[in-house]
């Protein structure tokens, strides 16, 4: 499914990917845990295409297809999702707004028909429902005063409604408290299958008791330096990433 080979990538001048390659084949769930300021948020923006990300080197595709040659919001319609580190807030645009204008941009791209009023906020009011989310506080401006466990609530709630193929989760357990981490990480299993794959960027083990991981990355300055089972994740926890930090 997704298959980045040697990629390298710079922020303004700073090489931050320094050749990294990663396979995650279709319906497996990969973790990738790795020190601060390793890069893992700037895979998963060159990834998604984030401007000011720049690739120098390398390949990224999924299904086959080459997705540094594709626009964000067309890597998006592709089924590309990210759930940011920190979420963004949008002043005067109502979470509903802005979920509706999403689901019917990646909707008008796959050459589907706009999803109706009735027809979405049943399916809101659904998934709003499985994640706890009030479905009053959707009617707010997005993320606009939101407590940290509640913006990323509502990256999972996004989550949900896109549907995406390939989901990238970046430190989504950060700020979330020990009833939102069970509720979120039921969430992201309600989703997985076999046509659908994910990266999950963790620093906690805890987050892999409950989004069980296939395989787990360690990420440092700018690659991949170990992959192993989810006991990796036990080991790092028990050891940290010094050994690994000086392999890189
Ligand atoms: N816009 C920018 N300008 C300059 N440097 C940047 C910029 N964005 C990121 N960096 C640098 O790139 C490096 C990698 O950052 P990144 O956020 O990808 O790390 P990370 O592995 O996600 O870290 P953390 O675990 O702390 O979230 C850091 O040294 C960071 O300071």
């Amino acid at each position: 499914m997704l298959h980045i080979e040697n990629l390298r990538a710079n922020v303004g001048d700073k090489e931050i990917i320094k050749g990294l390659t990663l396979d995650v084949p279709a319906g497996e769930v990969h973790a990738i845990m790795g020190p601060n300021g390793a890069g893992k948020s700037t895979l998963s923006y060159v990834l998604t295409g984030r401007e000011g990300y720049e690739v120098t080197g390398g390949s990224a595709s999924l299904n086959g297809e080459d997705l540094l040659a594709l626009e964000a919001n067309e890597r998006a319609a592709k089924g590309l999702f990210l759930s940011f580190q920190y979420p963004l807030e949008i002043p005067g645009v109502p979470a509903l707004t802005f979920i509706r204008a999403a689901l019917n941009a990646q909707r008008k791209a796959r050459g589907e028909g706009e999803i109706s009023a009735p027809e979405f906020l049943k399916l809101a009011r659904a998934k709003a429902g499985e994640l706890k989310i009030d479905f009053e506080m959707l009617k707010r401006p997005l993320n606009v005063g939101f407590s940290g466990g509640e913006k990323k609530r509502m990256e999972i709630l996004q989550m949900a409604m896109l549907s995406p193929r390939f989901l990238i989760l970046d430190e989504t357990d950060s700020g979330l408290d020990i009833d939102a981490l069970k509720i979120v990480a039921e969430g992201v299993n309600a989703v997985r299958s076999p046509e659908r794959s994910m990266l999950v960027i963790t620093h906690y083990q805890r987050l892999l008791d409950y989004i069980k991981p296939d395989r787990v990355h360690v990420l440092a300055a700018g690659r991949i330096v170990a992959s192993g089972g989810p006991e990796l994740a036990l080991q790092l926890e028990a050891e940290g990433y010094d050994k690994f930090a000086r392999a890189a």
